[in-house]
């Protein structure tokens, strides 16, 4: 796999963190998560193929020994606000004078500067500080957060695995690692550059939830079938409308020109009409492999067997039957193989990984008496 080989340090934290590690372990590296004693577990669920030791960094002693993974690891990856690292003698400056070639990531909401560095908050306050999320809802409603995909995964933890590719990539010439800031406030404005390029192209003149991409036009947007689900149109260009339109059986003669704004309401109504006279498994049969850009509004229920995504493979079935996507994208010579096994559990792994990282028997016998770590007693049982 592409990342195989690459050691990775993954302090515990909530969820575009673990999507972090998830990530990069799914491309082969092997991530070590460090945990908190005592801590429920990875509540985020995005834990797969990683190895679970548990200490407390609080005490000296538990810093020390992330310190000494740290000076064998390629990545460091740590979710606190501002100044959390450094209160526990784990900033950059300790951890790279002892390994330059350390990539030091610090994936938090608001970034390492800033009046907000050491404030606390969630992904919809990040996409809200972003200024993408007063472009997100219906018309006439209140802004709305799409879940927590934004700033967390999209703008947080998936931009932070990029910089640290980025990051792994660049040490290959220059021999050294860096700090990457990763502030979810600026990964989500990232993720809206498009917005911000097009502001002069008319896409954006009309208020939110009234504009070509963000619901208000009818060929960009999703209907109510006679079953009570959706179908999702995005019939952008003429001659998919136009198909769009025949596949309704509908004329262009009796409605408005495709672009007509003022008129888009009256279209809706028409398409909304269409719409509702069929089942979605009947308008998948009118749409299915056209250019009309019409597709069903699958559910989680529905979509790993959906013919497409079964063909490709797209959704994979765990060892305890869960399911959840393939790791994107596809690489054709070194694909991602994401580990089927279940979540590790706090401190799984703890001895593996210090006998892995030097620790001697005795060291670690000292570091169990002293409760600077713990293993998982229900392991041990097994
Ligand atoms: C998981 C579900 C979905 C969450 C997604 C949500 C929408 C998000 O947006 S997550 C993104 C949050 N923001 C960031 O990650 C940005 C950077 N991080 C931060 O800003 C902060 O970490 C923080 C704000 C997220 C949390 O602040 P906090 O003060 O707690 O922590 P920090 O300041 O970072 O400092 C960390 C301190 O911890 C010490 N530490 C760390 N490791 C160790 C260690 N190994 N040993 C010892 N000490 C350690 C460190 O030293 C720091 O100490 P100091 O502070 O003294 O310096 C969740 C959505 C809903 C949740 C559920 C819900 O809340 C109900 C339940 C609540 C219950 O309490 C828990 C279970 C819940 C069911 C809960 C479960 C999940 O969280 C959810 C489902």
């Amino acid at each position: 796999m592409a990342l195989r080989g690459v050691k990775v340090v993954e302090l515990a934290g909530l969820a575009p963190g673990p999507f972090c590690g998830m990530v990069l372990a799914d491309f082969g590296a092997q991530v070590v998560r460090v945990d908190r004693p005592g801590a429920v577990g990875d509540v985020s669920r995005l834990s797969r193929g990683k190895r679970s030791l548990a200490v407390d960094l609080k005490r000296p002693r538990g810093a020390a020994l992330v310190r000494r993974l740290c000076a064998r690891a390629d990545v460091l990856l740590e979710p606190f606000r501002h100044g959390v690292m450094e209160k526990l003698q784990l900033g950059p400056e300790t951890l790279q004078k002892e390994n330059p070639r350390l990539i030091y990531a610090r994936l938090s909401g608001f970034g390492q500067s800033g009046r907000l560095a050491t404030v606390a908050g969630h992904d919809i306050n990040y996409l809200a500080l972003s200024g993408v999320l007063s472009r997100l809802g219906r018309s006439g409603e209140n802004p709305s957060p799409p879940l927590n995909l934004l700033a967390d995964f999209g703008g947080g933890g998936l931009m932070c695995a990029l910089g640290i590719v980025m990051a792994l990539f660049e040490r290959t010439r220059s021999g050294k690692g860096q700090v990457i800031d990763a502030s979810m406030v600026e990964g989500a404005a990232y993720l809206s550059s498009f917005l911000w390029k097009t502001q002069n192209l008319g896409l954006w003149d009309q208020p939110r939830g009234k504009n070509l991409l963000d619901g208000g036009a009818p060929f960009y947007t999703t209907y109510r079938t006679a079953d009570g689900e959706f179908m999702a149109v995005g019939a952008l260009e003429p001659q998919f409308y136009k198909l769009l339109v025949k596949g309704l059986g509908l004329e262009s003669e009796n409605l408005p020109p495709q672009m007509s704004v003022a008129e888009w309401p009256e279209m809706r109504k028409k398409f909304a009409a269409a719409f509702a006279r069929k089942t979605k498994a009947e308008w998948c049969r009118v749409f299915d492999r056209t250019d009309a850009c019409v597709t069903p509004v699958l559910t989680f229920e529905e979509v790993a067997h959906h013919p497409h995504n079964k063909e490709r493979g797209s959704f994979v079935t765990d060892g305890e039957q869960g399911v959840s996507p393939r790791p994107a994208p596809l690489l054709s010579g070194t694909p991602a193989l994401p580990s089927l096994e279940r979540d590790p559990l706090i401190g799984e792994h703890t001895e593996e990984v210090l006998r892995e990282f030097g620790f001697s028997q005795e060291e670690i016998d000292q570091l169990y008496s002293d409760k600077v770590i713990v293993g998982n007693k229900l392991r041990a049982s097994l």
